[in-house]
């Protein structure tokens, strides 16, 4: 065990040393924990090298961590995910991270900010919320009672006035980068399916089912539709469009994975690319600006296609003027009415559905693909964690081999789309 609590240490050491040599000799700065995020902030990330060294710091300062908390303790602190979570959706609700933007690094004193957020929560309580959130450095007290942003809180900031939201509160994330859209969907409707996904896994009516009406989310909001009819539903238009937005700011997070390493001058000008349930076109944006050369339909739901269009409209109408972008309503269970197009995309579609379900989904697109057709699937593989695992992905020896941490969302969102 002692040699254990050594290794753990030597890699976070060796690679804190390799993260600052990079940050050197590529001129990138590193992240300040209590300075608002901005994009070109975290561009150190975006070197391979940077980005792995990262990774084992995160999974083995976690395991560390793990390792020397007293069990119940450590027991005890996954009641901490689900009460943040809350509490993060108390802020968000009262649009605090807009708040405190507004305010600045010298931060918002609790009253001032309820005040600001429209009276609607009482302060002493704000005040606890945000203080627990500080405690994990979300938020921090810069004085007693006086709250700043930190880079994580800020990732939950609109960029939009205060007035403009309270004014029209049903678009506060239209036009946005995306972020705070996907946590305010994370910490709402993703947060309430879990809750109730005991009760989900042992009610003999969905325990053994992998039907995408039996998932948690159906449980916790009573009905029995699919995830996105349910979406469709009027009285839905604000989360089905925060989740639309919400997935392009998953796209800017996240970058383009398999897209960005693909040579796409091998498809002649003019080609076509279908993005199968592109949504609000996450992957249409990259490829306009990274192989404008090809042109791009993006299919989905008809209420998501129309919002989606929408959204292009207000920000980059050129594509669609041109028609090199093309919004188009088609369900996936249907034969895909493209026939032989260059290439068609599944983004972070195949999670979301049983094994079944994905067959007929992969069944429409090989109908309508030609010899040359190519399928692009991004999406994320779940590692097994036992030491024995020989993706040469993996992490090394004693981290766990998914880089624990630093990819546990991942695993927590395929137990509530799963289980
Ligand atoms: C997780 S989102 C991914 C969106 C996009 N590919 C991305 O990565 O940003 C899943 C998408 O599948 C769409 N979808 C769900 N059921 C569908 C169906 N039956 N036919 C077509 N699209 C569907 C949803 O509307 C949603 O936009």
């Amino acid at each position: 065990m002692a040699s254990e609590i050594l290794q753990l240490s030597n890699i976070i050491s060796s690679s804190v040393h390799d993260l600052l040599e990079l940050s050197k000799t590529n001129n990138r700065s590193l992240p300040v924990l209590n300075e608002s995020f901005a994009p070109n902030k975290d561009v150190f990330r975006e070197n391979p090298e940077a980005s792995l060294a990262t990774a084992k710091i995160i999974a083995a300062s976690v395991q560390l961590a793990t390792t020397l908390m007293p069990p119940g303790e450590a027991i005890l602190a996954f009641i901490a995910p689900s009460s943040k979570a809350a509490a993060l959706r108390v802020c968000l609700e009262c649009n605090v991270p807009e708040i405190l933007r507004e305010a600045g690094p010298q931060g918002l004193h609790v009253m001032d900010i309820t005040q600001k957020s429209g009276s609607k929560v009482d302060s002493d309580k704000l005040t606890r919320v945000m203080r627990s959130l500080a405690n994990s450095h979300v938020f921090c007290e810069v004085k007693p009672d006086v709250f700043a942003h930190t880079m994580h809180s800020s990732v939950l900031d609109t960029g939009k006035h205060i007035e403009e939201i309270l004014e029209n509160p049903e678009a506060k994330h239209d036009g946005t980068r995306g972020f705070a859209a996907f946590y305010e969907y994370a910490f709402d409707d993703f947060a309430k399916a879990s809750t109730v996904l005991v009760e989900n896994m042992i009610d003999p009516k969905t325990a053994f089912s992998d039907s995408p009406v039996h998932a948690p989310i159906q449980r916790a909001f009573k009905h029995n539709l699919t995830l996105y009819e349910w979406y469709e539903l009027p009285e839905n238009a604000y989360r089905r469009c925060r989740f639309g937005i919400g997935m392009m700011g998953v796209a800017a997070m996240r970058g383009n994975e398999i897209l960005s390493e693909f040579d796409w001058t091998v498809f002649p000008k003019g080609l076509v690319v279908v993005d199968v349930s592109g949504g609000f076109g996450a992957s249409a944006k990259f490829l306009a600006t990274h192989a404008p050369h090809v042109n791009i339909i993006i299919q989905d739901k008809p209420e998501v296609a129309a919002a989606g269009m929408q959204a292009w409209q207000g920000h980059s109408s050129d594509p669609l003027e041109s028609k090199r972008v093309i919004f188009q309503s088609h369900d996936f269970f249907d034969p895909q009415p493209v026939k032989q197009p260059a290439g068609f995309i599944l983004k972070n579609i195949i999670h979301n559905w049983g094994d079944s379900y994905s067959l007929k989904i992969l069944t429409h697109l090989r109908a309508a693909a030609s010899p040359d057709t190519k399928l692009f699937i991004a999406g994320v593989i779940l590692q097994y964690l036992c030491p024995s695992s020989n993706d040469s992905e993996s992490a090394p020896e004693p981290l766990l081999p998914s880089y624990g941490a630093h990819g546990e969302h991942q695993y927590m969102l395929d137990i509530i789309s799963n289980a």
